[in-house]
Protein backbone atom coordinates (compact mmCIF):
# COMPACT_ATOMS: atom_id res chain seq x y z
CA UNK A 1 0.00 0.00 0.00
CA UNK A 2 0.75 3.50 -0.90
CA UNK A 3 1.85 6.24 2.33
CA UNK A 4 -0.37 8.69 2.28
CA UNK A 5 2.94 10.94 1.26
CA UNK A 6 3.18 8.34 -1.71
CA UNK A 7 -0.53 8.96 -2.83
CA UNK A 8 0.20 13.01 -2.76
CA UNK A 9 3.50 12.87 -3.94
CA UNK A 10 1.84 10.36 -7.02
CA UNK A 11 -0.76 13.03 -7.63
CA UNK A 12 1.35 16.40 -7.69
CA UNK A 13 3.80 14.83 -10.07
CA UNK A 14 1.12 13.84 -12.58
CA UNK A 15 -0.36 15.28 -15.52
CA UNK A 16 -3.96 16.26 -16.26
CA UNK A 17 -5.46 14.04 -18.78
CA UNK A 18 -9.13 15.02 -18.59
CA UNK A 19 -11.25 17.57 -16.55
CA UNK A 20 -14.16 16.24 -14.55
CA UNK A 21 -16.42 18.51 -16.76
CA UNK A 22 -14.82 16.67 -20.07
CA UNK A 23 -15.64 13.19 -18.08
CA UNK A 24 -19.15 14.23 -17.48
CA UNK A 25 -19.90 15.58 -21.07
CA UNK A 26 -18.57 11.91 -22.59
CA UNK A 27 -20.64 9.95 -19.69
CA UNK A 28 -23.65 12.08 -21.00
CA UNK A 29 -23.18 11.52 -25.03
CA UNK A 30 -22.70 7.20 -23.96
CA UNK A 31 -25.67 7.75 -21.90
CA UNK A 32 -27.59 9.20 -25.24
CA UNK A 33 -26.07 6.17 -27.61
CA UNK A 34 -26.60 3.63 -25.04
CA UNK A 35 -30.16 4.75 -24.80
CA UNK A 36 -30.31 5.19 -28.35
CA UNK A 37 -29.15 1.30 -29.21
CA UNK A 38 -30.66 -0.33 -25.75
CA UNK A 39 -33.36 1.69 -24.15
CA UNK A 40 -36.13 -0.63 -25.43
CA UNK A 41 -34.04 -3.85 -24.56
CA UNK A 42 -35.03 -4.00 -20.98
CA UNK A 43 -30.72 -4.73 -20.70
CA UNK A 44 -29.32 -6.00 -17.68
CA UNK A 45 -26.47 -3.67 -16.53
CA UNK A 46 -23.58 -5.39 -15.13
CA UNK A 47 -20.42 -3.20 -13.89
CA UNK A 48 -16.94 -4.38 -12.96
CA UNK A 49 -15.85 -4.20 -9.66
CA UNK A 50 -13.72 -1.96 -8.48
CA UNK A 51 -13.06 0.22 -11.48
CA UNK A 52 -16.55 0.38 -13.05
CA UNK A 53 -17.73 1.96 -9.84
CA UNK A 54 -17.35 5.64 -10.73
CA UNK A 55 -18.86 5.39 -14.55
CA UNK A 56 -21.51 3.61 -12.99
CA UNK A 57 -22.48 5.70 -10.11
CA UNK A 58 -22.15 8.79 -12.39
CA UNK A 59 -23.51 7.02 -15.81
CA UNK A 60 -27.30 5.08 -14.47
CA UNK A 61 -28.96 8.12 -13.45
CA UNK A 62 -28.83 9.33 -17.49
CA UNK A 63 -30.46 6.01 -18.24
CA UNK A 64 -34.11 6.96 -18.40
CA UNK A 65 -35.52 2.87 -19.49
CA UNK A 66 -36.35 0.30 -17.71
CA UNK A 67 -32.94 -2.07 -16.69
CA UNK A 68 -31.71 -4.47 -14.51
CA UNK A 69 -28.26 -3.83 -12.43
CA UNK A 70 -25.77 -6.55 -11.25
CA UNK A 71 -22.40 -6.47 -10.87
CA UNK A 72 -18.87 -9.14 -11.04
CA UNK A 73 -15.97 -8.48 -9.60
CA UNK A 74 -12.61 -9.16 -11.79
CA UNK A 75 -9.37 -8.18 -11.36
CA UNK A 76 -5.96 -8.86 -13.31
CA UNK A 77 -3.73 -5.26 -12.24
CA UNK A 78 -4.44 -5.77 -8.32
CA UNK A 79 -2.11 -2.92 -7.10
CA UNK A 80 0.36 -3.50 -9.67
CA UNK A 81 0.65 -1.58 -12.93
CA UNK A 82 0.98 -4.67 -15.27
CA UNK A 83 -1.81 -6.87 -16.27
CA UNK A 84 -1.44 -10.55 -14.84
CA UNK A 85 -3.91 -13.47 -15.39
CA UNK A 86 -7.20 -12.54 -14.62
CA UNK A 87 -9.36 -13.47 -10.86
CA UNK A 88 -12.34 -13.64 -10.88
CA UNK A 89 -13.74 -12.70 -7.19
CA UNK A 90 -17.73 -12.63 -7.86
CA UNK A 91 -18.55 -14.27 -11.61
CA UNK A 92 -21.56 -13.57 -13.51
CA UNK A 93 -24.79 -14.55 -11.96
CA UNK A 94 -27.20 -17.79 -13.99
CA UNK A 95 -29.72 -14.18 -14.02
CA UNK A 96 -28.00 -13.17 -17.31
CA UNK A 97 -29.42 -16.26 -19.20
CA UNK A 98 -31.35 -15.43 -22.48
CA UNK A 99 -31.17 -11.17 -21.79
CA UNK A 100 -29.26 -8.27 -23.13
CA UNK A 101 -26.28 -7.48 -21.03
CA UNK A 102 -24.79 -3.91 -21.11
CA UNK A 103 -21.01 -4.17 -19.58
CA UNK A 104 -19.69 -1.50 -17.91
CA UNK A 105 -15.79 -0.98 -17.31
CA UNK A 106 -13.79 2.18 -16.35
CA UNK A 107 -10.79 1.01 -18.77
CA UNK A 108 -10.34 -0.73 -21.38
CA UNK A 109 -6.93 -1.17 -21.83
CA UNK A 110 -5.34 -4.45 -23.36
CA UNK A 111 -8.67 -5.78 -23.83
CA UNK A 112 -8.49 -8.96 -22.09
CA UNK A 113 -10.71 -8.50 -18.91
CA UNK A 114 -13.56 -7.79 -21.09
CA UNK A 115 -12.80 -10.80 -23.20
CA UNK A 116 -12.37 -13.08 -20.68
CA UNK A 117 -15.71 -11.55 -19.44
CA UNK A 118 -17.58 -11.41 -22.73
CA UNK A 119 -16.63 -15.52 -22.87
CA UNK A 120 -18.31 -16.04 -19.54
CA UNK A 121 -21.45 -14.46 -20.08
CA UNK A 122 -21.37 -16.62 -23.45
CA UNK A 123 -21.38 -19.31 -22.00
CA UNK A 124 -23.59 -18.44 -19.11
CA UNK A 125 -26.36 -18.34 -22.11
CA UNK A 126 -26.70 -14.16 -22.33
CA UNK A 127 -28.40 -13.65 -25.82
CA UNK A 128 -26.56 -10.33 -27.33
CA UNK A 129 -23.59 -9.08 -24.86
CA UNK A 130 -22.93 -5.00 -25.28
CA UNK A 131 -19.78 -3.07 -23.70
CA UNK A 132 -19.64 0.71 -22.51
CA UNK A 133 -16.33 1.92 -21.19
CA UNK A 134 -15.37 4.80 -19.43
CA UNK A 135 -11.54 4.87 -21.76
CA UNK A 136 -9.68 3.20 -24.05
CA UNK A 137 -6.38 3.51 -24.37
CA UNK A 138 -4.71 3.57 -27.33
CA UNK A 139 -1.77 1.23 -27.06
CA UNK A 140 -0.87 1.04 -30.64
CA UNK A 141 -1.94 -3.24 -30.58
CA UNK A 142 -4.14 -5.04 -31.39
CA UNK A 143 -6.58 -5.79 -29.17
CA UNK A 144 -9.01 -9.09 -28.69
CA UNK A 145 -12.71 -6.61 -28.69
CA UNK A 146 -13.99 -3.51 -29.54
CA UNK A 147 -16.13 -1.55 -26.90
CA UNK A 148 -19.59 -0.34 -28.45
CA UNK A 149 -19.65 2.42 -26.47
CA UNK A 150 -15.91 4.87 -25.52
CA UNK A 151 -16.08 7.24 -23.23
CA UNK A 152 -12.29 9.03 -23.77
CA UNK A 153 -9.22 8.20 -25.53
CA UNK A 154 -6.59 8.00 -23.35
CA UNK A 155 -2.80 8.10 -24.45
CA UNK A 156 -0.75 4.94 -23.53
CA UNK A 157 0.28 5.74 -19.92
CA UNK A 158 -0.75 4.46 -16.84
CA UNK A 159 -4.11 6.69 -15.81
CA UNK A 160 -5.49 6.63 -12.87
CA UNK A 161 -9.06 8.79 -11.48
CA UNK A 162 -12.47 7.99 -12.03
CA UNK A 163 -12.41 4.47 -10.84
CA UNK A 164 -8.81 3.73 -12.02
CA UNK A 165 -5.83 3.20 -9.06
CA UNK A 166 -2.74 3.89 -8.75
CA UNK A 167 -1.04 0.92 -6.13
CA UNK A 168 -4.37 1.21 -4.68
CA UNK A 169 -4.85 4.72 -4.36
CA UNK A 170 -6.94 7.40 -6.38
CA UNK A 171 -9.93 5.94 -7.59
CA UNK A 172 -12.04 8.61 -6.06
CA UNK A 173 -10.98 11.05 -7.70
CA UNK A 174 -12.96 12.79 -10.35
CA UNK A 175 -10.55 13.65 -12.82
CA UNK A 176 -8.31 11.59 -15.40
CA UNK A 177 -4.48 11.79 -14.70
CA UNK A 178 -1.68 10.10 -16.32
CA UNK A 179 1.22 8.83 -14.05
CA UNK A 180 4.71 10.90 -14.23
CA UNK A 181 6.62 8.98 -16.74
CA UNK A 182 10.42 8.00 -15.68
O1 LIG B 1 -8.04 -4.24 -20.72
P1 LIG B 1 -7.19 -4.84 -19.63
O2 LIG B 1 -5.72 -4.68 -19.90
O3 LIG B 1 -7.57 -6.24 -19.27
O4 LIG B 1 -7.41 -3.93 -18.33
C1 LIG B 1 -8.64 -3.38 -17.97
C2 LIG B 1 -9.05 -3.80 -16.58
O5 LIG B 1 -8.04 -3.44 -15.65
C3 LIG B 1 -8.64 -2.78 -14.53
O6 LIG B 1 -9.02 -3.69 -13.56
P2 LIG B 1 -8.01 -4.23 -12.44
O7 LIG B 1 -7.49 -5.54 -12.83
O8 LIG B 1 -7.02 -3.15 -12.13
O9 LIG B 1 -8.99 -4.42 -11.23
P3 LIG B 1 -9.76 -3.24 -10.44
O10 LIG B 1 -10.94 -2.85 -11.28
O11 LIG B 1 -10.17 -3.85 -9.17
O12 LIG B 1 -8.79 -2.10 -10.29
C4 LIG B 1 -9.86 -2.11 -15.12
O13 LIG B 1 -10.85 -1.87 -14.13
C5 LIG B 1 -10.33 -3.09 -16.18
O14 LIG B 1 -11.26 -4.02 -15.65
O1 LIG C 1 -3.70 2.65 -16.98
C1 LIG C 1 -4.38 2.04 -16.10
N1 LIG C 1 -4.63 2.62 -14.89
C2 LIG C 1 -5.34 2.01 -13.92
N2 LIG C 1 -5.86 0.79 -14.06
C3 LIG C 1 -5.65 0.16 -15.23
N3 LIG C 1 -6.09 -1.06 -15.63
C4 LIG C 1 -5.63 -1.24 -16.86
N4 LIG C 1 -4.92 -0.16 -17.29
C5 LIG C 1 -4.93 0.74 -16.28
Amino acid sequence: MLSTEQAWALLAQAELVYSREQVAAAIARVAEEITARLGSRHPVLLSVMGGAVVFTGQLLPLLRFPLEFDYVHASRYGRGTQGQELIWKVLPSESVKGRVVLVLDDILDEGRTLAAILDKLRELGAAEVYTAVLTEKETGRPKPIEADFVGLKLPNRFVFGCGMDVHGAWRNLPEIYALKQN
